[in-house]
Order: structure tokens, then C-alpha cells, then sequence
């Protein structure tokens, strides 16, 4: 099986020994990955496993111990990236008091977008029919596309996205899927986390993690076959009781580090709670309470 993770080439991004502390903690403790260009990752795991951590490292608002995270060939959170990768958090923040139109046509003018794109990305995530609106008379939902809308401005060529499809019906996360496959098939690459182990199988390559730790780097195909399983859910739990990580697609001469090796010591510029990064990166961005679609 190929290791993404080794194949410099091909890959939108090369996580490599990254360490992450919050609240004092190691969150994220040697992870070592990578996520193919123009592929729909799926980043799978329980509540707490560190998807969201890896996912605020990888867009560079996240103070990492150590190791190191390319993205597209530079480093995470460099300023060139700003207009190339776009982050979706997993609450929305755009402005509740502005219309779905003015908030797109806001982060447009800070992103240096062309006006073009606000029509484009309203028409891509089906918002024609609430443009008009007020984000905050929206449902959920609504709000969440309004999120990936801004997110989708300026046409970023990697798209990191927290739990997209929290919340929504069974038919808007077939639709968000569509949406997801057709800007890959465009040649973006997205990386997307999820509880929801079935939408395992509209992912080109799956990322299961627990603890902080990767459990699998593989195909859905893959891993099925690997575990001996014939769905995710229980390929995951085959993983945990095998004692994992013990990843078949690791190559022999990148040996996994010992989970608890090399132990960092907190760097003196983490924040004292959680080692959040200013905001500043890039408009509105906060870790956590900026607009979702970060740059
Ligand atoms: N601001 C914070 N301060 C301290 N610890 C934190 C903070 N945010 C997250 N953590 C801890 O880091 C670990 C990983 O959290 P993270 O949010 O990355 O997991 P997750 O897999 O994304 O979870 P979920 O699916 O619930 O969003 C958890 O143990 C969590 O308690």
C-alpha cells in the first residue's frame, strides 16, 4: 500500500513528528502523514482524538512543540498560503447581521477575490434562494454553506474543513459531498473530519485517529482489507483491539516514533492555556472565533 505520507511528491501536505501541546497536554504526539493533492481525505475519529488540533496546525493557527507541516511546499500558516488554503471551522462566525451577499461580498474584497466570485460560489453552494438574507434568520445549515461559501472565494487549492456536515439532514450531506467531489475533481485537495465513520467511503484516502494518534492511513478499500472488515465503524474497532498504531502502509525505513519519545518541552511563546496563535493570519482570523473560512 502506498504511504502517502513518504510520497513527497503528489502531496498537498507533509505532516512530519509534529508534537502539540493544549492546556498543557500532548494533544498530538509524533504524527507523522500526508494528504495527497487533489484527494478528498476523510480525518476520522472520536470526540477529543486531536482532529481539530491537526486540522489548526496544518492551517498554522495552532502553536505546535515540534515537528514540521508543509502545505503545498511551505511551510503551515506561511503568508503565501493565505489565499491558498481556506479553513471552515465548526462554528460558523460569519456576521449574523449582514445578508449572505454582504458577507460574501465583505470576505471577497479582504481576500482581493474578483467580484465574479461571489456569484460563483453563492450558485456552487445552492444559497440563490437566501442571498437576500440576513445570516442570522438562517437555519444551521444555511449558515454552514454560507461559511463554505466564503471559504470558497478565491478558488484556495486546499480546503481544510471541520465537521462540514454536523447537523445537516441526509440530503444536504449528499449534496455537500457532490459539492466536495466536484471541486477535487477541479484538482482542490480537501481534508474532512467527521464522526460519521460512513461518509468513510466518499474519501479517496481516510485518516483514522484516536488519542492523538494515527490509526490508519489508507484507502476505505484498504483498510477493509487490512482489518478484514466490510465497513469503517468496525475496521476501527479491529484497529484498537489489534493494539494499533501499527500502520500497513508505513514504510519500513520511516520507523514510527514510540508514542511517548521525545517529549518536548513547552516552547516559551506558547500561550499560557492552550498555545493558540495570535489571530492576524490572515481577515478575521481568530483560532477560534474568527470567520470559519480562514485564509
Ligand atoms: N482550548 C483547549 N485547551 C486545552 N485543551 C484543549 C483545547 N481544545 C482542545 N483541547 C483538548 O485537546 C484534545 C483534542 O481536541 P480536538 O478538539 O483536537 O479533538 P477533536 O478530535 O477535534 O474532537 P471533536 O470531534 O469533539 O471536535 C482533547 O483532549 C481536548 O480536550
Amino acid at each position: 500500500m502506498m504511504n502517502s505520507a513518504d510520497a513527497a511528491t503528489g502531496a498537498a501536505v507533509i505532516v512530519d513528528d509534529l508534537h502539540v501541546k493544549r492546556g498543557g497536554t500532548a494533544v498530538l504526539d509524533g504524527l507523522s502523514l500526508a494528504v495527497p493533492s487533489g484527494a478528498i481525505v476523510g480525518l476520522l475519529g472520536p470526540s477529543g482524538s486531536g482532529k481539530t488540533t491537526l486540522m489548526r496546525s496544518i492551517v498554522g493557527v495552532q502553536v505546535v512543540a515540534s515537528g514540521s507541516i508543509e502545505v503545498l511546499g511551505l511551510p503551515a500558516g506561511s503568508a503565501p498560503l493565505r489565499t491558498r488554503v481556506a479553513y471552515v471551522t465548526q462554528q460558523a462566525s460569519v456576521y449574523d447581521d449582514l445578508t449572505v451577499r454582504q458577507n460574501l461580498a465583505y470576505f471577497r474584497r479582504v481576500l482581493g477575490a474578483p467580484a465574479s466570485d461571489v456569484d460563483r460560489v453563492i450558485e456552487r453552494t445552492d444559497l440563490g434562494t437566501v442571498v437576500d438574507r440576513l445570516v442570522g434568520s438562517l437555519s444551521g445549515g444555511q449558515r454552514g454553506r454560507v461559511s463554505l461559501a466564503a471559504a470558497l472565494l478565491g478558488e484556495p487549492e486546499v480546503l481544510v474543513l471541520d465537521e462540514p456536515t454536523v447537523g445537516l439532514d441526509p440530503v444536504l450531506r449528499v449534496q455537500l459531498w457532490e459539492l466536495f467531489r466536484s471541486l477535487a475533481d477541479d484538482g482542490a485537495t480537501l481534508l474532512v473530519s467527521s464522526h460519521v465513520m460512513d461518509e468513510a467511503k466518499r474519501c479517496d484516502r481516510l485518516l483514522l485517529m484516536r488519542d492523538g494518534e494515527l490509526l490508519a492511513d489508507d484507502t476505505v478499500e484498504g483498510l477493509l482489507a487490512f482489518t478484514g472488515t466490510d465497513d469503517v465503524e468496525t475496521a476501527f474497532l479491529r484497529l484498537i483491539e489489534r493494539g494499533a498504531p501499527d500502520l500497513p502502509s508505513r514504510e519500513p525505513d520511516r520507523p514510527r516514533r514510540a508514542r511517548h519519545a521525545a517529549e518536548p518541552e513547552e516552547p516559551e511563546h506558547l500561550d499560557a492555556a492552550d498555545g493558540e496563535v495570535s489571530p492576524g493570519t490572515s481577515p478575521g482570523t481568530s483560532a477560534e472565533s474568527g470567520p470559519e473560512a480562514t485564509r
